[in-house]
């Protein structure tokens, strides 16, 4: 591979804003794409991953490159000549890539790899976390498929079309996918490219969403008819997945703090031609109250660590803190402590996280039964999603019923 300078100019640039100056990692690559519009997938590619590998193993790397925080500029490059080196590249002759020390990096790596927190790039205290919640064994395999990139996965909108013909529209458009087995209406990509782009996702034929996430629509149980509550539905990844799997017959009510999140959704959902979908900004506790007992289904997809989606947050590691776990759990049990309410007898509750963390899921579920409002209800079965075992990302849902 040969390095193009401005393309690794653009990786410093956003390294700075990621790392110095805390902006999401996600956001500043979206930005960072559209600086150079004659950039083809190649470079674009080659911007975005390097970026994210960098953000990745930024504790590994900065290691072995011996810098610390806040980086300078010429500490960022010495990073990125650590991700170059690793990488097996051949450094041209740009002057701030001089006197790298090539056999001295891959020296330091060897030696570091040997310690589970610098080998996988992670703060000591979510190291202590995770080994104490999860154990040594499972935490370490965890951890190291949680550093892989993520496969992009799409899920189809069966509403619009079929899995088979979504197949023929997008290999018209050059993108090939494969079917995976378990997951009804999810679709691999064989190569990433830029989907966005195609006329299919512009006719709403698809949405992406990571297998493990579309698990959580299918364990609800939802019927074509019934009245469904999406309580903390942001963007709607999962309230569109429940429209079309209630084939736009009945009604799902898109409920989020957040105004400008349910936005984003309703223009999702005219996309997806989901037209049963009623989005409601939780302002009051009224908002919740006038829905005490009416449900038929209520999802709580609550806001958690995140931890199961490092593959495609990793910036998430390095912004995590201790007394955001410690809040968003208060926050989680609060939620299910005020939502469940909106369940009707003999109705049924999911609630879900993207965290592999027993402490904010299986546990919180626990407490929640053993609560007075949590008395009226039964677990009736739950899934602990591993990314180590399904190579998707980590996930956790429980399906309770109300008696
Ligand atoms: C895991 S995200 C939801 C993702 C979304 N369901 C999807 O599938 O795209 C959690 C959501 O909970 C929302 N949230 C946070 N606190 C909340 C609360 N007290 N009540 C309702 N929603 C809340 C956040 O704004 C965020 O959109």
């Amino acid at each position: 591979m040969r390095l193009h300078r401005n393309l690794v100019f653009a990786v410093i640039d956003g390294l700075h804003l990621i790392f110095n100056e805390n902006k999401y990692a996600d956001k500043v690559v979206e930005q960072l794409l559209k600086r150079d519009k004659r950039w083809g997938s190649r470079d674009r590619g080659f911007v975005a991953e390097t970026t994210y590998d960098i953000v990745r193993w930024k504790r590994l790397y900065a290691e072995i490159a011996e810098v610390k925080e806040p980086f300078t500029r010429e500490n960022l490059w010495r990073i990125f000549a650590v991700w170059a080196t690793l990488k097996g590249i051949k450094l041209p002759d740009w002057k701030q890539l001089e006197g790298t020390p090539s056999r001295k990096i891959k020296g330091r790596f060897d030696e570091f790899s040997k310690t589970r927190k610098y080998r996988e790039s992670i703060p000591d205290w979510l190291d202590n976390v995770g080994e104490k919640e999860l154990g040594n064994d499972v935490w370490t395999k965890e951890l190291h498929a949680l550093n892989e990139q993520a496969d992009v996965i799409i899920r189809v909108n069966t509403l619009k079309t079929t899995k088979i013909a979504l197949q023929d529209l997008l290999m018209d458009e050059g993108i090939e996918t494969l079917p995976l087995k378990d997951y009804p209406d999810a679709l691999q990509l064989k190569e990433r490219g830029n989907i966005f782009r195609t006329e299919a996702f512009k006719n709403g034929f698809f949405e992406v969403q990571d297998a493990s996430s579309q698990l959580v629509a299918d364990f609800l149980d939802v019927q074509p008819g019934m009245r469904v509550a999406d309580t903390c539905a942001g963007a709607g990844g999962k309230s569109l997945h429940l429209a079309s799997k209630m084939d736009n017959k009945g009604q799902v009510i898109a409920l989020d703090i957040y105004g400008n999140k349910l936005k984003e959704l309703k223009r999702r959902a005219k996309r997806n031609g989901a037209h049963n979908i009623e989005t409601r900004e939780i302002d009051s506790t009224k908002v919740i109250k006038k829905l005490h007992d009416k449900m038929d289904r209520v999802l709580i997809d609550a806001p958690c660590s995140g931890l199961g989606v490092l593959r495609r947050n990793p910036d998430a590691k390095w912004k995590l803190q201790p007394e955001f776990i410690e809040n968003i759990k208060s926050t989680q049990q609060q939620i299910l402590n005020d939502y469940s309410k909106m369940v009707k007898s003999g109705g049924k509750l999911v609630y879900a996280t993207c965290s592999i963390l027993p402490s904010e899921n299986q546990n919180q579920v626990a407490s929640f039964l053993k609560s007075e409002n949590g008395k009226d209800f039964k677990l009736v079965k739950d899934k602990k999603v591993l990314a180590s075992e399904s190579g998707f990302d980590g996930f956790y849902m429980a399906l309770l019923e109300k008696k």
